[in-house]
């Protein structure tokens, strides 16, 4: 599959997290990405908006250099202190909450930073816990706990909720704004959620045909809240640059791309 990255870097240069110049992912003769250029700055965050296919896990997977096997051709500089977040846990089942924490973690305090981790996301009393034993909700809490634990620059996040109930996502927003302001990584958060995009993020873009076609600030004191006029119309140009027409922007319920 072919595959062209002109550049990818971690931010040697500049004040950026990662920094992303003319970026191409091509799969047979079909160009996913096609020249992307993003910059997310230190403790940014980005939520990516997309259709289906439109290319979002293929930009996730580049970034966090899980992509040298299918492309046959690596990214050449990726940023290396990154962790990525699935929408699926994928805890190891034979081992306990705690060791899943830490897992490739060495030195004598890795496993009090993994249980400070489970304590930050409010898992604290269920360390020797098998992930069987766990719900949902608390899988993502401990794969949240791995992934912060190493303190990483750049947070990827794959509709981490999207296979959560409504009530349980809402607790994950706020946990992970929690996590956020505390650990300060930069993250970029791939979802279809309209509205969890606006809530979470500093900033919003979208993707399609390869490019990014919108960027659009939130506003510069925490998130837009729903019934200003700032929500209302952060909503309507990113529904209206996904194709969504003012049917779905009136609707008041979440909506799904
Ligand atoms: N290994 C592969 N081989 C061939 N085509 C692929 C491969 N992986 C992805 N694609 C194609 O690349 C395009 C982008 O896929 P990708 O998974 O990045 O999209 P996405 O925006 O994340 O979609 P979704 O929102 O549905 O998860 C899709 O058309 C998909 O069919």
């Amino acid at each position: 599959m072919a595959t062209d990255t002109r550049e990818l870097s971690a931010a040697g240069r500049g004040r950026a997290a990662v920094r992303i110049r003319g970026l191409e992912r091509s799969f047979g003769p079909r160009k996913i990405l096609d020249g992307l250029e993003l910059d997310i700055a230190p403790g940014e965050f980005v939520a990516l908006l997309g259709r289906s296919g439109s290319g979002k896990s293929t930009l996730l997977r580049a970034l966090a250099g899980l992509d040298h096997d299918v492309t046959g051709k690596g990214v050449p500089d990726a940023p290396d202190d990154v962790s990525v977040v699935f929408q699926d846990a994928r805890l190891l089942p034979w081992k306990p909450v705690l060791d899943n924490v830490v897992l490739g973690l060495d030195g004598p305090g890795a496993r009090e930073r993994g249980r400070a981790a489970l304590a930050e996301v409010g898992l604290a009393e269920r360390e020797s816990a098998w992930p069987v034993e766990l719900s949902g909700g608390e899988q993502q809490r401990v794969s949240l706990a791995r992934s912060l634990v190493r303190e990483p620059r750049l947070l990827l996040a794959d509709e981490p909720f999207g296979a959560l109930d409504a009530l349980t996502r809402i607790r994950m927003h706020e946990l992970l704004r929690k996590l956020c302001a505390a650990h300060r990584p930069a993250v970029l958060l791939v979802t279809h959620d309209v509205d969890e995009a606006i809530e979470l993020a500093d900033r919003v873009v979208v993707l399609e045909q390869g490019r990014l076609i919108a960027d659009l600030p939130s506003v510069t004191d925490g998130p837009p809240r729903p019934g200003t006029p700032e929500h209302a119309a952060l909503r309507g140009e990113l529904l209206a640059r996904l194709g969504l027409g003012a049917a779905a922007a009136s609707k008041r319920e979440e909506v799904l791309v």
